[in-house]
């Protein structure tokens, strides 16, 4: 990242004019050559074939320079080749040292420099060489010589140096040959030649980087830093009451604000504060409940008020302030809350970093350190690859949509067991009801099967977590599930107050088990950064610089041109990229429409939901009232399909009540419709998946009918021997069993 390279840099360009470091009195030595002098002098040294050579001179070396004449001397004493030697050695010396500020004022001075011949090639590549310079390129940015210019500097002062160069510079040059030396001697007269020839761009490029400014952004919020903020830290493992504790604090408060990681969670808070009697409202991107006379409010962190006061404030799930995609939203959170006491709850993983900013800041810290209320236990002897080895209470934890619909029916049809899903794709309202369904007792559904959307501050009452598997595709490839996610998920075990205060965790294959303990064993990763994103006013300021590029080029531009300290990272933003690319042809959107919308929750990878976000953003450019144009479905689904279909509807119409909640009321008027057809469907996905008993699909990828026969008959033939492997997991597992013997097979062999 570009801030990295720059460090401080950028607010100290000078090193870089004086990083030959070349004393006063070297200058004034008389055996370092005027300007005039360079420009005269014939011969060079040919590094190549070691011998001195000709420039064609256009004065015909009718003036005889100090090179000239020190050449002859030397040649004159018959010093003969280690003579030539030294005489390089002596230019070069002095070439060398020369104040890059005075060899650039002398270049320029120069009207015409020493003709190249043939030795041009050679300082061709040792400019193609600087121009392809990582090192010098971001050197340059202290400038504010932005990436994409420098090319086209570098090129000018090609030109201008092969104009102007003098035969002893070129000759330096030329000994050095394509390296990194050579690029550092140039560097800093390409700096004094920048400096004079594009002050232009360079004023230019300097206000889109102050437009791009992220650093201290402690500064950001002057409200909150006028106050005296007590910042108390609860820090701890999983199931440690962590939580339980800041919202005692939170409901005790005259006013107050809950921040959530999930909606699940907020309405999770909502409830249980309400029940207790504290009135409080419900706000995420998607619903608002207003409690009347309620003082407090239960929202995800994304919501968060950076405006009203509070007396208290809860950020759970601190930890997530590192979170590649959604760590800014902590971040400014913990930084921008106008609360005189703010409760963050998270492991340990990011106290530096709140030390740090509390230190930034001048905040209080208090750090308050948990245990767990009881040790989750490993069960070493694993489920041995058999899912018939489940037991009532039992989650088992897998890592994609397909898995899980597998373990389900794998459980289903060899056991008794009736199994509850839980995965990222479902409405809130479907995962709660889902998990309801598995904490009653008075139901057959007594095992869960989840995704890792399970893992984070939820309380339900799991006896044993299983790991189906220990990886999980990245969205680029396969990779191990992060230590600190296999200690969150596998923390759903064992709750205090639950019916299984014990917990208990393990694996289904034996060979994962490993991994499981050393995950459990290892101690959090100190985070060294965390995530940051423009709000839109400072996205504004810098789209300004930039006025006629589209939105997508402009978060492009961002990225590249932002500066950040080295606690912070910007967060990545490569869907909201997608949205703005499909969003660049829509007319009648403002910057602030167009980034509103970006950051509307749509699942890039979903075509149908893609397809009506452009026609949300459409309908909205023509300024006309925004309609659902969408059916109901006749029931629950009778197939993967059918409830592909339903995720997909849920999430179109909740998208649409989250553009509701973030664009005036009266283009988004279908509201109340939208939350009763946003109702009906979650209903329906609940009872469709309380009956799902099939393969599952992936989303967009149905294969044709005729494939899918196939398929169905072959995994009838593995299934006649009774029970088979999740499909997925059969090559993986398979492959690595193979390996270990064929190692064992090998060890044998030269034991014996
Ligand atoms: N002092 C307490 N009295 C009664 N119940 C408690 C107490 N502390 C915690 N609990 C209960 O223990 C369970 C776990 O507590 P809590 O949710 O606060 O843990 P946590 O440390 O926040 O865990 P996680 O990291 O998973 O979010 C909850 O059901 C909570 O209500
Ligand atoms: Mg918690």
């Amino acid at each position: 990242m570009i801030s990295e390279l720059w460090g401080g840099n950028i607010l100290n360009p000078k090193p870089f004019s004086s990083s030959v470091d070349t004393k006063d009195d070297d200058v004034k030595d008389s055996s370092v050559w005027s300007p005039a002098e360079v420009a005269e002098s014939e011969f060079a040294y040919d590094a190549d074939v070691g011998k001195a050579v000709g420039f064609e001179s256009e004065d015909d070396g009718a003036e005889s320079s100090m090179c000239d004449s020190t050449v002859t001397e030397l040649e004159d004493n018959d010093s003969g080749r280690d003579g030539v030697d030294s005489v390089r050695y002596g230019q070069h010396e002095h070439v060398a040292s020369r104040d890059p500020v005075e060899l650039y004022r002398a270049l320029c001075s120069v009207e015409r420099g020493a003709k190249l011949g043939h030795s041009s090639s050679a300082l061709m590549e040792v400019f193609d060489y600087f121009a392809k310079s990582g090192w010098a390129s971001n050197q340059a940015l202290a400038i504010y010589i932005g990436l994409s210019f420098f090319p086209t500097a570098v090129h000018k002062f090609h030109k201008f140096f092969f104009k102007k160069c003098s035969t002893d510079v070129a000759n330096y040059l030329i000994s050095l040959g394509p390296c990194d030396k050579a690029v550092k001697y140039l560097f800093p007269v390409f700096i004094e030649y920048c400096l004079k020839e594009f002050p232009d761009e360079i004023k230019r490029f300097r206000s889109i980087i102050e437009s791009a400014d992220l650093t201290k952004p402690h500064t950001w919020f002057p409200f909150a830093r006028a106050m005296k903020r007590k910042i108390i830290y609860h820090c701890g493992p999983t199931n440690s009451g962590k939580t339980y504790n800041a919202l005692q604090r939170f409901m005790e408060a005259e006013k107050g604000i809950y921040c959530s990681p999930l909606r699940l969670l907020a309405m999770e808070v909502f409830d249980k504060v309400n029940a207790r009697g504290v009135y409080c409202s419900l706000l995420t991107g998607q619903e608002k409940k207003s409690v009347p006379f309620s003082n407090h409010v239960a929202c995800t962190v994304e919501m968060v008020s950076v405006d009203e006061l509070y007396d208290v404030a809860v950020i759970d799930e601190i930890q997530m302030m590192a979170d590649p995609t959604r760590g800014y939203a902590w971040t400014r959170a913990l930084l921008g809350l106008k609360a005189d006491e703010i409760h963050v709850c998270g492991d340990p993983s990011v106290l530096k970093m709140v030390r740090k900013i509390c230190s930034d800041t001048g905040d209080e810290l208090i750090e308050q350190h948990y245990e767990r209320f009881k040790q989750l236990v490993v069960e070493a002897k694993t489920l041995l690859g058999d899912l018939k080895k489940v037991r009532s209470g039992d989650c088992v934890v897998a890592f994609s949509r397909r898995e899980i619909f597998e373990v389900k029916m794998a459980i289903e049809k060899h056991t008794n067991h009736r199994c509850c899903v839980i995965y990222g794709a479902l409405p809130p309202e479907t995962r709660r009801q889902q998990a309801n369904l598995f904490n009653d007792q008075d139901n057959e559904f007594d095992v869960l099967v989840a995704s890792d959307a399970v893992g984070m501050g939820l309380n339900l009452n799991i006896r044993r977590v299983v790991f189906n598997g220990l990886s999980k595709y990245n969205g680029n490839k396969i990779v191990p599930v992060p230590a600190s996610q296999v200690k969150q998920i596998a923390g759903r075990a064992g709750r205090r107050g639950s019916r299984y205060p014990e917990g208990l965790t393990t694996t289904l294959h034996l060979d994962d088990l490993d991994y499981l303990i050393e995950c459990l064993k290892q101690p959090f990763d100190e985070v060294k950064r965390v995530g940051l994103f423009p709000f839109y006013e400072q996205f504004e300021l810098f789209a300004a610089q930039l006025p006629n590029i589209t939105f997508r080029q402009l978060l492009e531009n961002f990225g590249e041109n932002c500066r950040l300290d080295g606690s912070y990272f910007l967060c990545q933003h490569d869907h909201i990229k997608r949205v703005a690319n499909m969003l660049d042809k829509v007319q009648g959107l403002s910057l602030e429409d167009r980034f509103n919308f970006c950051f509307a929750p749509v699942n890039v990878r979903d075509p149908k939901a893609m397809y009506h976000l452009l026609r949300f953003a459409s309908t909205y450019g023509q300024n006309v009232p925004v309609n659902i144009a969408m059916g109901m479905p006749k029931g629950s689904a009778r197939n993967d399909a059918e409830l592909l279909d339903l995720e997909t509807r849920h999430q179109v119409l909740s998208m649409y009540l989250w553009l509701s909640n973030h664009f005036k009321e009266d283009t988004f008027p279908y509201v109340k419709k939208v939350e009763a057809m946003a109702t009906d469907i979650a209903h329906l996905l609940g009872q469709s998946l309380t009956k799902a008993n099939w393969k599952p699909e992936s989303r967009g990828q149905r294969k044709p009918k005729s494939e899918q026969k196939e398929d169905e008959q072959k995994e009838d033939e593995k299934k006649k021997d009774g029970y088979s492997r999740p499909h997925s997991l059969v090559q993986s597992f398979e492959k690595k069993r193979r390996e270990k013997s064929l190692q064992h097979e090998q060890a044998g062999k030269i034991a014996a």
